[in-house]
């Protein structure tokens, strides 16, 4: 019999049809809005497999999935699976690296590009009509090109940045990383520093660790206080590594210049939330790896590692931590 598969947001005909020929898949059919940790655990019932999108892989889902088998996530990062829990009941958890680095680089850089050049500030002000009494020099922004660039997580996210940022925009690239990378230093002619001279030294500071316990709030009012006056910061990575309050007050008293982010400590972000009420912050939705063709290279790279892991075989991209 073929295993029962539940995939909990919509994925491309060419995904779907790819799952079907292997397994027996339900899947959520609201394409209006995501599926909440309550409805999964209604609806998982006797799935074997699981395509995960962001959903918070909890004991309390996994009890409510007994014949669970493995979970896919269409998603680099694994910092919502309980990998504790995953392992006390055996079940292969995979994730889908490399295949959005490009598209998540290209979204920091344009986030570099509107904190800097005051995109969105700009764009508000002439649907405003705020043209008509003329551009100061209050509104001119800061060069990109030719800056100094820190990247605080030089994976494989943080080269496709600095290969960008070094020789697209001849910026000067520094990192600092749990371990150094010298083949990338010699590859991409980038500068280990310790993480305190990066914060000092920058113009543009950019966080790309995963979440884990070491790297939460691994950005906040110290860090922020050691950061130049001009400099920018940018989070893509998750909104837990940053002390959100602190970058709020940094932004309010404009202690930096500027900051561009795609993550937030709550998403998704409350309309009440102080960022969104600052000129001096570019805001997005957590979209970056959202072109449609990355997505569905995400989706079918989950779907090739799920029927792997049903079918008996060693997926391509198993979660490292729970790797035997
Ligand atoms: N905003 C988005 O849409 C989006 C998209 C993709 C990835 N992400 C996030 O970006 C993260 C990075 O992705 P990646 O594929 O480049 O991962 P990666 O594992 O290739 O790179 C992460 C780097 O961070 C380093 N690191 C880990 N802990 C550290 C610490 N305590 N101090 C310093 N360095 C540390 C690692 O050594 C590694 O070099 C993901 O885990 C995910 O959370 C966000
Ligand atoms: O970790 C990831 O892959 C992103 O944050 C979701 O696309």
């Amino acid at each position: 019999m073929r295993p029962k598969v539940y995939i909990s947001s919509k994925v491309s005909d060419e995904v779907k049809a790819y799952l079907d020929q292997y397994c027996e898949c339900e899947m959520w059919q609201n394409p209006e809005r995501a599926i909440t940790g309550q409805e999964l655990a209604e609806q998982i019932g006797d799935a074997e497999g699981l395509i995960a999108a962001g959903n918070a892989i909890s004991e309390r889902l996994l009890s409510a999935a007994p014949k669970l088998r493995a979970v896919s996530n269409i998603s680099v990062g694994y910092n919502h699976n309980d990998l504790d829990a995953m392992k006390k009941r055996g079940i292969i958890g995979t994730h889908t690296p490399y295949v959005l680095d490009d598209t998540v680089a290209d979204l920091t850089l344009a986030l570099m590009l509107a904190a800097a050049r005051r995109v969105t500030e700009l764009h508000n002000l002439v649907r405003g009509g705020g043209w008509q009494r003329g551009v100061g020099e209050q509104l001119f922004g800061l060069d990109v090109h030719h800056a100094k660039l820190g990247i605080i997580g030089m994976g494989r996210i943080g080269e496709k940045i600095a290969k960008r940022a070094k020789f697209g925009f001849d910026m000067e690239v520094s990192y600092y990383n749990r371990s150094r990378k010298p083949d990338t230093e010699e590859r991409l002619g980038v500068n280990y520093l310790p993480l305190n001279d990066v914060l000092e030294q920058s113009d543009f500071i950019v966080l790309m660790t995963p979440l884990t316990a070491e790297t939460k709030h691994m950005i906040g009012e110290e860090q922020f206080n050691r950061m130049k006056r001009s400099a920018i910061f940018i989070n893509v990575s998750r909104g837990e590594t940053v002390d959100e309050a602190a970058l709020i007050e940094t932004l309010r008293s404009k202690r930096i210049y500027a900051a561009g982010l795609d993550v937030y400590e709550k998403e998704p972000v409350s309309p009440d939330n102080p960022l969104l009420q600052l000129d001096n912050v570019v805001t997005l939705p957590h979209i970056g790896s959202a072109t449609k063709k990355t997505r569905d290279d995400m989706a079918m790279l989950a779907a090739r590692n799920l029927v792997d892991a049903l079918y008996g075989r060693e997926p391509q991209y198993v979660i490292p931590e729970l790797k035997n």
